[in-house]
């Protein structure tokens, strides 16, 4: 982790630290709110594209793979000790942007694990996104913002408590929240389907103390990092 994470929000954001005041700390230089953070990330993601994109999103889809294979135990935040890795059928994955993280290789991987694969089908018009099953690549086509999405015919799929929703983001906190692109689709999709799993999935450089958030934002289960998996957090999400 060179150059990027150094001109990376880490250093647009002082609460990175332990005990540190967070973006909401009223005298806090990155007061702004969502649009002003969604600049300074969109620039971190920009410089981290060129040069880290490949090696770090290998890592991040290494650690869902060891997630999902119950080979890494699910980590718990609370007490309880280890959370159990619930029985999931289905992997609801995404058409990655160049600056996101790149999960397009566990569309294959998940297949042959016998997964059910989603991807978001979007309807900009209604402001909606659903998600369809797809066998591969070659069931999508270009839809809006230039990104993959699945066929028109392609099936329409319950998301239940078996579905491990992968969330893109401009950021995440340690807590669990996230900084979409500001669109609102993510939030209202997993209003939309609350029983199923979900885990962000973010660079380190790109995980930040906290995120500013509305009443409408929604929390994640886990998020990944190429440095290791945080959460499950228990209450509000
Ligand atoms: N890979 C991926 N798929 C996704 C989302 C996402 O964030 N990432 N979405 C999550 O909501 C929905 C689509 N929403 C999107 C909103 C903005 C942009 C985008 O490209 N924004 C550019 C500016 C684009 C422009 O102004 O033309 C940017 O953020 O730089 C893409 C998708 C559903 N599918
Ligand atoms: N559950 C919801 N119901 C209705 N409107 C919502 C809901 N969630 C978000 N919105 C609307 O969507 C708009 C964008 O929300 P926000 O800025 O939190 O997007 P985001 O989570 O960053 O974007 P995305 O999920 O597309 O990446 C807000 O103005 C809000 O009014």
């Amino acid at each position: 982790m060179a150059s990027a994470s150094q001109a990376g929000p880490r250093e647009l954001a002082p609460g990175a630290g332990a005990g540190s005041p967070g973006p909401e700390a009223a005298q806090s230089p990155w007061d702004g709110g969502k649009e002003a953070w969604r600049r300074r990330l969109r620039e971190a993601w920009r410089a981290w594209s060129r040069t880290e994109r490949g090696p770090v999103s290998a890592a991040i889809c290494t650690r869902l793979q060891a997630l999902l294979l119950g080979q890494e135990p699910w980590p718990a935040a609370g007490a309880g000790g280890a959370l159990r890795r619930p029985a999931l059928a289905a992997l609801m994955l995404y058409a990655p942007l160049a600056t996101e993280v790149d999960v397009t290789p566990l569309l294959t991987w998940a297949r042959r694990q016998g997964l059910a694969v989603l991807l978001p089908r979007v309807d900009p018009a209604r402001q909606v996104m659903e998600a369809r099953q797809v066998s591969s690549w070659d069931d999508t086509e270009v839809g809006p913002w230039g990104l993959r999405q699945p066929r028109a015919r392609c099936p329409a799929q319950p998301v239940d408590g078996s579905t491990l929703i992968v969330v893109p983001g401009l950021g995440f906190d340690r807590q669990g929240w996230r900084l979409g692109r500001g669109g609102g689709f993510y939030d209202r999709f997993l209003d939309r389907h609350p029983a199923a799993w979900r885990a962000g999935v973010v660079p380190s450089a790109m995980l930040l103390a906290s995120v500013p958030r509305d009443e409408h934002d929604r929390r994640m289960d886990l998020v990944v990092s190429e440095a290791g998996v945080l959460g499950p957090w228990w209450g509000i999400r």
